[in-house]
């Protein structure tokens, strides 16, 4: 099995690669078709589904995984989001949201700004590429949770969905 991710981020291809050990996984740079700094669980999801779409490949049987981080407001507070999509060769769609934090008031104001996520954490923390280590949510729960362990969460409830309408369509 033959699994094409759209990112080249390591946090990403590392879930894909642990949910899915089984299969060759290649990294492919893809564009979202939606703002770099996604503010709704709509924009997120949609950013997903678009990257998988183009790592699908109907003719070599490769299935399409997009990933994509974002924020969205839930009651004034703005809460980090994680969107994933899984598309198989046949063109069937699969999505799943990740886990949620809230965003410190600071954080939210450098968002509101204009400034992307990735920027702001690394500046909070005075480090480098935060978005391809523990990340934002790797920082809030003191590392008990990372950007990667979201990931994998969020790939098998991809990968779960597809192998439960496959077992239920051969019955
Ligand atoms: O190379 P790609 O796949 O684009 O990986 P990325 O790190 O840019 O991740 P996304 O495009 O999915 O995320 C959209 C924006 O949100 C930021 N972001 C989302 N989740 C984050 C996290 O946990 N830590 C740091 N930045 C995050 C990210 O830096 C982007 O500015
Ligand atoms: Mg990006």
């Amino acid at each position: 099995m033959e699994v094409q991710v759209g990112s080249t981020n390591p946090t990403k291809i590392n879930a894909v690669k642990r949910v899915f050990s089984d299969a060759n996984i290649i990294g492919k740079n893809v564009s979202s078709h939606v703002s770099e700094q996604p503010f709704s669980d709509e924009e997120t999801r949609l950013g997903a589904i678009n990257r998988a779409k183009q790592c699908v490949d109907v003719s070599k049987r490769v299935l399409g995984i997009g990933l994509e981080g974002g924020v969205m407001y839930l009651e004034n507070q703005l809460y980090l989001c994680n969107w994933g999509a899984l598309v198989t060769p046949e063109n069937l769609l699969y999505t799943a949201s990740g886990a949620r934090i809230p965003l410190p008031e600071d954080i939210a104001e450098g968002l509101q700004a204009g400034k992307e996520l990735g920027d702001i954490i690394d500046e909070y923390v005075s480090k480098r590429d935060i978005r391809k280590k523990e990340g934002t949510i790797g920082i809030f729960t003191n590392q008990l949770i990372t950007r990667s362990d979201l990931f994998t969460h969020v790939v098998k409830l991809l990968r779960g969905q597809w192998e439960y309408s496959k077992k239920v369509n051969a019955q």
